[in-house]
Formats: structure tokens, C-alpha cells, sequence
């Protein structure tokens, strides 16, 4: 393990003073692309994108949930492919390789033996895969005249959290509906995570009133990076309308960059000082009563 590995998984503030003394930020494309019904059409585009992205500094580049599919129970059957043996695995780890970024990937759905999965899959510069994580909590609401929208009747949850490491930042990802539970941002945190990662698509109901509240509320909690990627929103009339405003809040809860509902890509660079100065100016990472309470416990 390299020194700045073992500065990134302490959880310490002292380890995290040495990191963020040896860090000069992590740039970071979020990139909200518009989703169509040709899949070839969406992984070409997001492959311009990434190389886009690169060509104006981007050292990690973020796609949006469900960016070779259109979002629907309906179509993950026929948009499926095995991560990472996949097409769309296959050119985004090339592009990641070509361009020499970090490509989170969105998310796509995956199909591995007869189960079906919203999967992320993170690409590193050489193309290699560094981490996948399969949608924890399943996308089943049911507001009345609004929105129903069931994933577990063609989806599987995943049944793990994800972290990975990328130059020396330790980034944890979500996928969309993971956003609103916050305890898995807490452990996300308590495992090191300076950043969290959602590729998402709210909707047209949840999205004015959830969406930044939700990217602030876990950034508040967690005293970290939070980057939200939605694919831009479709026209009037189209099933699926995402809410899009991919954003990124800052370790105080600050929105510092946001789109609004067209494609574009947000470009932002991920400071680790702001970390260190929010954990030791409102220091609550050692505050907690968890001899009072325990958030935390395992289901049976
Ligand atoms: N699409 C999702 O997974 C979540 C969502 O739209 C919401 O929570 O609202």
C-alpha cells in the first residue's frame, strides 16, 4: 500500500491532514447526456463526451443512470448486457483507456445468469475495471396520478456498498434511488469517502423537491463531495421525464455547480482542504452519541 493509500482509509483527521497537504484536487466532469431509444447512438455519445471531457482537464468523468436505455421497467430486458463482457462495458473502458480518465459509468442495466441488475461499472485510466455496484434499493413509489414506478418487477437489488480509490481520493458510489438512505452515505464516510457519486434520474415530481435537497442533506451529514448525474430531460410526452440539474454540493451543503435541464457537462474540481476544514471546524465525525443511539443495526 502506497502512503497515500493509507492516508485516504484512515478515517482520522490527522491522516487526513497529510492527504489533503499532498492533494492539489481531483477535476471531475459530470456529464448529463441526452438518452434516445438507438443504444448504439447513447454509448457513441458518451464516448464523445469522455474524450471531451479529457480534452478540457477532466481527470474523472461521470455518465447519468440508465445512459444506454431509455428509463423503463420495459426496456431494461432488451437493453441488458453482461458487465463488464458487454458492448457498452467494452467501449467505455476503451475510451476510458484511450482518453486516460477515470470513467464512472453511469449506470446500465446488466443481465448476469437469468437476474437482471442497474449497474455501475468504473473504469480507471488503463481501461481496467475498479469497482461495480449494483443498485441497493430498488426504485419501487407509488404516488397516485403522479408517479408509479415498480424496478423490482424486473430488477434485482445489489447487496453490497461500493468504494473505490482514484488518485488518492476515496469515492463511494450510488445509483439514484440510493440517495435517500442516509445510512449508507454515513458508512460510505466512515470508510474514508471524501466524494459520493449518483448517477440518477429523478423525475418530474420528485426531482423540484428532492434532488438538491437530498445531494445537500447527504453533503451536510457526511461532511463530504457530493456529485449527482441525471441524463437530461426528454421532451414533453416522453414516459420518462428526468428531472436533470445534474449539480455537485460541497462538503458545507453549498451547491457551487449545477445544469439546468439540458445535456451539458459540469466541470468542477473536487478540494480535499474543504473536507478537512469542514470535519474540524464542526467536528461531529467525534460527537456522535452512539452510546446513547445506534443508527446502524443489520436486519435479519
Ligand atoms: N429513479 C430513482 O431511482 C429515484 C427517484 O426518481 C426518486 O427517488 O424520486
Amino acid at each position: 500500500m502506497s502512503d497515500c493509500e493509507s492516508y485516504v482509509d484512515a478515517t482520522h483527521p490527522r491522516f487526513l491532514k497529510k492527504l489533503v497537504a499532498m492533494h492539489s484536487g481531483l477535476k471531475i466532469a459530470l456529464v448529463q447526456l441526452a438518452v434516445g431509444p438507438d443504444k448504439a447512438k447513447n454509448v457513441a455519445a458518451a464516448v464523445q463526451e469522455i474524450h471531451k471531457a479529457k480534452e478540457k482537464g477532466a481527470q474523472l468523468v461521470a455518465l447519468p443512470e440508465c445512459f444506454n436505455s431509455p428509463y423503463g421497467t420495459e426496456f431494461f430486458e432488451e437493453y441488458a448486457e453482461e458487465v463488464p463482457a458487454g458492448e457498452t462495458s467494452r467501449a467505455l473502458s476503451r475510451a476510458a483507456a484511450e482518453a486516460g480518465v477515470c470513467v464512472v459509468g453511469g449506470t446500465v442495466p446488466e443481465r448476469c445468469g437469468d437476474r437482471l441488475y442497474n449497474t455501475c461499472a468504473v473504469w480507471d485510466p488503463s481501461g481496467k475495471l475498479l469497482a461495480q455496484h449494483r443498485k441497493l434499493h430498488l426504485f419501487d413509489i407509488d404516488i397516485p396520478n403522479k408517479i408509479t414506478f415498480k424496478e423490482s418487477d424486473v430488477l434485482s437489488p445489489g447487496d453490497k456498498i461500493t468504494t473505490f480509490e482514484f488518485n488518492g481520493i476515496k469515492i463511494g458510489i450510488g445509483i439514484c434511488y440510493d440517495l435517500r438512505f442516509g445510512e449508507m452515505a454515513h458508512i460510505m464516510a466512515q470508510e474514508g469517502c471524501a466524494l459520493q457519486i449518483y448517477p440518477g434520474a429523478f423525475n418530474m415530481t420528485t426531482g423540484p423537491l428532492h434532488w438538491e435537497l437530498l445531494a445537500r442533506a447527504r453533503a451536510c451529514d457526511t461532511q463530504a463531495w457530493v456529485a449527482l448525474v441525471s441524463p437530461a430531460r426528454a421532451p414533453p410526452g416522453a414516459a420518462y421525464r428526468a428531472w436533470g440539474h445534474s449539480l455537485l454540493a460541497d462538503p458545507w451543503a453549498a451547491v457551487p455547480h449545477a445544469l439546468g435541464p439540458a445535456p451539458g457537462t459540469l466541470h468542477a474540481t473536487i478540494d480535499l482542504n474543504v473536507v478537512e476544514e469542514v470535519r474540524s471546524q464542526i467536528p461531529i465525525r467525534r460527537q456522535r452519541r452512539t452510546d446513547v443511539y445506534d443508527t446502524i443495526k443489520k436486519s435479519k
